[in-house]
């Protein structure tokens, strides 16, 4: 990938780490150094362009990667450059691989909810004309030394097929333990833990006696035990939130739940929240969680209902996101349901038998996972 301004004095290292202040690296003694503010634009032009080259590759519909969103998040970019062609003597980029630590709530293989702070693989790319010529394995063997983090130890966001078959050539991952969400995790991914070193994407986070002392168990850190289930997450975030479309579920899950009080503004959407896109045709946006609360408005399934009945009160798990208050909470576009959007009258006083709620560990976990393969968005 060539660019108009000299690459290979631009990034003096055949790879370059490039954190969110998009710093150019120090020059080769020697070389004439323009202002460093054209050296920066250098930089954003070339994160810019290997962000739209992987989201042409990975057929998606806007880049996840960019200088803009470099910046507004913590996210580490590994730069790959060809020494060896000098197209006009400027250099060329080969690829990049770009990480990051993410907040994910996943299953173990108990489907037990687990709270944990992986290293994310959220972008790989390798120009089409150098792909399967070892340079994605050199990235990709750089960034797990320098982070100091075992292949099964990561969780990935939504990989291509591509990177499945890389993944399962390179470091033998190919047993995934299935998750509600769009990341991916392998066999393994709970088994170990590492100290991540006082240089790496981690640790440059906190203080260094944090990172020695305060944080031995990550990347798959489990967080404090157990959290109540109304503060659980089922969707972690993911860097490809806002490319999101949905499939049009079935009936009556299609029918976009009224509001009584429609907002003024739509709900602002995080840029760095979420699941990963689909890769197929644009269609009307629904929400996740939108979905889930058209659900609980919906009659119970006759199964349900005979659960119910087997359980008028339903256990304490069950009932905990049925509000019996006043107002329901609406949910938080990130389906954290930690912050109230903005808050809705009920619609109608509905008897106990006909308040349907998605609750409880288990149920919970194969309920969702059950809509999540409906829409089919995982990768297997
Ligand atoms: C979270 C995410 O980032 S998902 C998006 C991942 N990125 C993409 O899919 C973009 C397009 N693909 C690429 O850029 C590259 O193929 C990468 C980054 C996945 C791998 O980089 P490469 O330099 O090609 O990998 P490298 O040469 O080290 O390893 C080759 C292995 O990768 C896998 N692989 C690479 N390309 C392909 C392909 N077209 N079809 C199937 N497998 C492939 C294979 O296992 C291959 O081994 P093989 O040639 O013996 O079959």
């Amino acid at each position: 990938m060539e660019f108009p301004f000299d690459v290979d004095a631009l990034l003096p290292e055949r790879i370059t780490v490039l954190d969110q202040h998009l710093r150019p690296p120090a020059r080769r003694p020697g070389t004439t150094t323009p202002a460093r503010v054209d050296l920066q634009q250098q930089i954003m032009t070339i994160v810019d362009e290997l962000g739209k080259a992987s989201a042409k590759a990975q057929h998606l519909p806007a880049p996840i990667t960019s200088a803009s969103r470099m910046q507004s998040n913590r996210h580490v970019m590994y730069v790959l450059k060809d020494t060896s062609a000098r197209p006009a003597g400027k250099g060329a980029i080969v690829g990049f691989l770009k990480v990051g630590y993410k907040k994910l709530f996943v299953l173990d293989d108990r489907e037990a909810h687990n709270e944990v702070e992986p290293l994310c693989i959220l972008d790989f790319y390798i120009h089409e004309s150098l792909q399967r010529h070892g340079h994605g394995r050199e990235l990709f063997q750089y960034m797990l030394q320098k982070e100091r983090v075992e292949p099964h130890q990561l969780a990935i966001d939504r990989p291509s097929q591509k990177l499945l078959k890389f993944l399962n050539k390179h470091y033998n991952l190919e047993t995934t333990v299935p998750q509600v969400n769009n990341f991916v995790i392998f066999e393994g991914f709970f088994a170990h833990q590492h100290r991540p070193p006082a240089t790496s994407l981690r640790a440059s986070r906190h203080s260094r006696a944090a990172a020695v002392d305060l944080m031995p168990a990550a990347p798959a850190r489990k967080l404090p035990p157990k959290r109540a289930e109304g503060d659980i997450k089922p969707y972690s975030s993911s860097d490809r939130e806002f490319l999101k479309v949905a499939v049009e579920p079935p009936w009556p899950l299609n029918r976009a739940p009224r509001r009584a009080t429609p907002p003024a503004h739509p709900p602002p959407r995080s840029s760095s929240l979420g699941n990963s896109p689909e890769r197929g045709p644009l269609r009307p946006f629904v929400p996740e969680q939108e979905l889930l609360r058209s659900l609980r408005l919906c009659p119970p399934h006759p199964t349900a209902r005979l659960l119910l009945a087997t359980d008028p009160g339903g256990s304490p798990a069950q009932r905990r996101r049925t509000r019996s208050t006043s107002e329901e909470q609406v949910l938080s576009q990130d389906g954290s349901g930690e912050e109230a959007m903005h808050t809705v009258p009920p619609q109608a006083p509905a008897p106990p038998a006909q308040s349907w709620t998605v609750g409880g560990d288990m149920f919970n976990a194969r309920f969702i996972r059950n809509l999540q393969e409906r829409r089919s968005t995982r990768p297997w």
